[in-house]
């Protein structure tokens, strides 16, 4: 056994303090035992230097005869940077409203993480692929822990298991558990019919809105759109919001719609206002009142029916929706989700489920219009693959359309609609690149600014679906692409997510030509917690011809 003085580079040499060193490591050994002495998350970033030279051997550094200081990528620690606040507001003004503009630029000036306060909240924000794995990873330095300066703080909420609680607790065990199998692949293709069925009977109110040479707010129909498929296998209830092209949106979709806009307001503000007894923070509270009464009374009807028990998996591919599934889903101790959870775990699967997909066939349908070539390729490669008004879409044909997949996963990249899912740190850390980050610390992965990166992408503003099958991009880093997070609290719907669109999209371009109605810049919401075009019109008319098969 050896003892020798560390410190960290860019820390006074007085702080060096005495660390333990077993005779017998290599260089690999000594930076991980170095690594968890002075809890640095990448080992391999750690060099050591005296003050007159670098230390690259285990010999050199057990030979060195004054203080080791430690280096981090071949750089010194130091704090997270970020924008001087104003008093109190700090950099509310700053930020928004339009964040993501304004955090590009804070990115562009600070580089890859930086801090902000708000209100008296700090929050850090990263968009380096590799330090976003470290954050989304569930580890001992991360964790979904939703503590006050977290943005989902206003509406945390335990007992929904999943989303909007800790990772750390029963509960998200316990859902988790249930859920995920409900929303697996195999799960997800036998509601292909049902998404197909939701997505036809939306053409009765298209065709209308076409006849009469209307255009229409795409973000307002793919919201009735979304929800109708999300009610249907989410909930088993029918929204009608296709009966008239002026059918308003079921109270349920209005009301979590509406909680999500006041969430985002109410955290904004900071903790005293989410408190009053009036206002926003009431309106958010009776809102979310509603919901739970609304989604309660859907599993009393689903009840009413009587159901077989069976295991998970099975009780995955017999349900007709997720109510049904969870009333019969027993694991292999015979126990059932319980009471509470069911409930409020179906009302964020809800919630989750219908913003998310509603704001992507969005900029989806932004992407059909806004960038050349893209309808005629994607109705090409239906023509190609046979498709046609009566084919029905399943898993299996969607698989062979791949333009159509990069065409999404493009849209994603450029449009996506999550864009702070967030982690709080358990301790105090350093950071690749040497940053300092206290213990509490809430760090967001800022997803579109991880996907618009240009470290990482190439030309990144450029909307081009055929990057995706160049090596630069396969060989990417795993966490350059993760617009459902990733990790073990990433989105556990996804495979739902891109099985709608990718059953309502063909349906959709088989049958109209969409074409972008108003000039001027699109622009997102500032004030709702996802990003969706506010004020995207187009019309959809109905086609007469199609382009012949290609050549083979
Ligand atoms: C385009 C569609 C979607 C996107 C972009 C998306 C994105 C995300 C993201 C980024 C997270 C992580 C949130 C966080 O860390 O705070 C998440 C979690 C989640 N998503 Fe999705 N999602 C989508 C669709 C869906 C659908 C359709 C469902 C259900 C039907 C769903 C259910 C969930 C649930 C339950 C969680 C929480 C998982 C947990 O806490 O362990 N999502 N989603």
């Amino acid at each position: 056994m050896v003892v020798k003085e560390f410190y960290l580079l860019g820390e006074p040499v007085s702080t060096a303090r005495n660390v333990e060193l077993d005779d017998k490591l290599d260089f690999e050994g000594l930076q991980h035992w170095i690594a968890g002495q002075f809890a640095i998350v990448e080992p391999n970033g750690i060099g050591f230097q005296s003050s007159s030279s670098d230390l690259p051997s285990v010999s050199d550094v057990y030979s060195a005869t004054e203080p080791i200081a430690i280096s981090i990528d071949g750089k010194a620690v130091r704090e997270v940077p970020g924008p001087k606040g104003l008093p109190f507001v700090g950099n509310y003004f700053e930020v928004y409203p339009d964040h993501l503009g304004n955090h590009q630029r804070l990115f562009d000036q600070y580089g890859p993480i930086f801090q902000t306060t708000n209100m008296g909240r700090t929050i850090y924000h990263t968009n380096d692929p590799q330090l976003s794995a470290i954050v989304f990873a569930e580890s001992d330095f991360f964790t979904k822990k939703i503590i006050e300066a977290h943005p989902l703080y206003p509406i945390k909420n335990q007992e929904a298991g999943v989303f909007l609680g800790d990772t750390d607790t029963p509960e998200w065990r316990t859902v988790h558990k249930f859920l995920p199998p409900a929303l697996g692949p195999k799960a997800v293709r036998h509601y292909a019919p049902t998404m197909q069925a939701t997505v036809e009977d939306a053409f009765n109110v298209f065709d209308q809105l076409d006849e009469a040479g209307e255009a229409w707010n795409v973000y307002q129909y793919m919201l009735k759109l979304g929800s109708q498929a999300v009610g249907k296998l989410v909930l088993g209830i029918d929204f009608k919001h296709f009966t008239s092209p002026d059918a308003p949106p079921h109270e349920l979709v209005y009301r979590i719609a509406e909680s999500l806009t006041l969430n985002k307001k109410v955290s904004a503000r900071g903790d005293w206002y989410a408190k009053l007894p009036f206002g926003d923070p009431k309106k958010l509270r009776d809102a979310r009142w509603r919901i739970i009464e609304m989604v309660n009374e859907s599993i009393a009807n689903s009840e009413k029916g009587g159901v077989e028990d069976l295991p998970l998996q099975d009780a995955a591919l017999k349900a007709s929706n997720m109510i049904d599934y969870a009333i019969r889903a027993t694991d292999n101790k015979g126990e059932k989700l319980p009471k509470t959870s069911l409930m409020q775990a179906l009302v964020v699967a809800t919630g989750a489920g219908f913003t998310t997909t509603s704001s992507l066939l969005s900029w989806l349908i932004y992407s059909l219009v806004n960038y050349d070539g893209m309808q005629e390729r994607l109705l090409q490669e239906l023509i190609d693959n046979d498709i046609d008004a009566d084919t029905l879409i399943t898993a299996d044909i969607t698989d062979k359309l791949t333009f159509l997949d990069k065409f999404i996963k493009e849209t994603q990249r450029r449009h996506n609609p999550s864009y702070q899912p967030a982690r709080t740190a358990k301790v105090s850390m350093i950071l690749p690149g040497g940053y300092k980050l206290p213990a509490d610390a809430v760090v967001i992965p800022a997803l579109h600014h991880v996907h618009n990166n240009p470290a990482v992408w190439d030309n990144p503003a450029r909307f081009e679906p055929d990057r995706w099958d160049t090596d630069a991009v396969r060989n990417r880093h795993k966490a350059a692409y993760i617009p459902f997070a990733t990790g073990p609290r990433m989105c556990i719907g996804f495979n739902f997510a891109l099985q709608e669109v990718k059953v309502f999209l063909p349906k959709l371009l088989y049958r109209y030509k969409f074409t972008r109605e108003n000039d001027g810049p699109v622009e997102y919401d500032p004030m709702f917690q996802l990003i969706r075009p506010n004020n995207l019109y187009v019309r959809a008319e109905r086609r007469q011809k199609w382009p012949p098969k290609s050549e083979a």
